[in-house]
């Protein structure tokens, strides 16, 4: 199984990665979250825009403050990890939407000393599951998404082998959310993480997981 991840990593080298080092060949990709990738140019969808809500807005401006501490960082996001590679057209699925604020509107903060990934997140009309309320499998994404991007900033290129959720209360459609994921702990390959969602006054709680990565290359 890992011969043929090998093989998709040589064919789409970039795909897990969340930057390239710009001296970094095509072909010797190294998996790194460096911040030095040509990124000029490319809009940073994780920044605030007119579709914020005033909770979502507050929320963002917190953590930022929080990365004057040096604790925490804000990550870029752009609408696809190989958006540095002309000519694929490839589009994350989170950013799929050309349309501000209708479908996955978050950004996303990470605090290295905990190996803790938040995502701020609100969720937009075109996720709608139950009338009013996020469908699960968008509410399983950004899930996966808060934690996966928590693991690959811990210990580099993952996958996903198990995600665990329990639904606990509903989620409102264009609601402000705290997405709280960690890497709990670290068995050879094998990368457990938690995550819940609470509300982003932190009264309600959401959603709890427990998801399984294993570390590639
Ligand atoms: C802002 C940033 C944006 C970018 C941030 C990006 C965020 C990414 C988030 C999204 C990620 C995805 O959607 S990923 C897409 C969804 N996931 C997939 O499609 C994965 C499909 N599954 C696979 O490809 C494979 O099963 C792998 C790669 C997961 C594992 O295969 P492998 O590499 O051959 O490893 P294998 O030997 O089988 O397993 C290694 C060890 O893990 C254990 N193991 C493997 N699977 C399981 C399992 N389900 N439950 C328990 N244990 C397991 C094995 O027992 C073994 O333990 P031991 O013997 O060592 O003890």
């Amino acid at each position: 199984m890992l011969r043929s991840y090998s093989r998709l990593f040589q064919r789409y080298p970039t795909i897990f990665t969340l930057t390239r080092l710009p001296t970094a060949r095509l072909q010797t990709c190294h998996f790194s979250i460096s911040s030095t990738c040509p990124t000029e140019g490319l809009r940073d969808f994780g920044l605030p825009n007119a579709t914020w809500g005033p909770n979502l807005r507050n929320l963002y401006d917190k953590f930022l403050d929080l990365t004057n501490t040096g604790l925490w960082r804000r990550i870029p996001s752009h609408n696809t990890t190989v958006n540095h590679l002309e000519g694929i057209g490839k589009r994350m699925f989170l950013r799929n939407i050309d349309e501000d604020g209708v479908g996955f509107e978050y950004c996303m903060f990470y605090n290295k000393a905990e190996s803790r990934m938040v995502c701020l997140f609100q969720p937009g009309p075109y996720l709608e599951g139950p009338p009013g309320y996020a469908h699960g499998g968008s509410i399983a994404t950004i899930i996966d998404s808060t934690a996966g991007a928590g693991a690959v900033y811990t210990c580099g290129s993952v996958m996903t082998a198990n995600l665990n959720i329990n639904y606990l209360k509903p989620i409102p459609l264009g609601c402000t959310l705290l997405v709280d994921s960690y890497v709990e702990k670290i068995e050879g390959r094998k990368v457990y993480s938690r995550c819940h969602i609470q509300s982003h006054d932190a009264l309600i709680l959401h959603t709890e997981a427990m998801a399984l990565y294993i570390k590639l290359g």
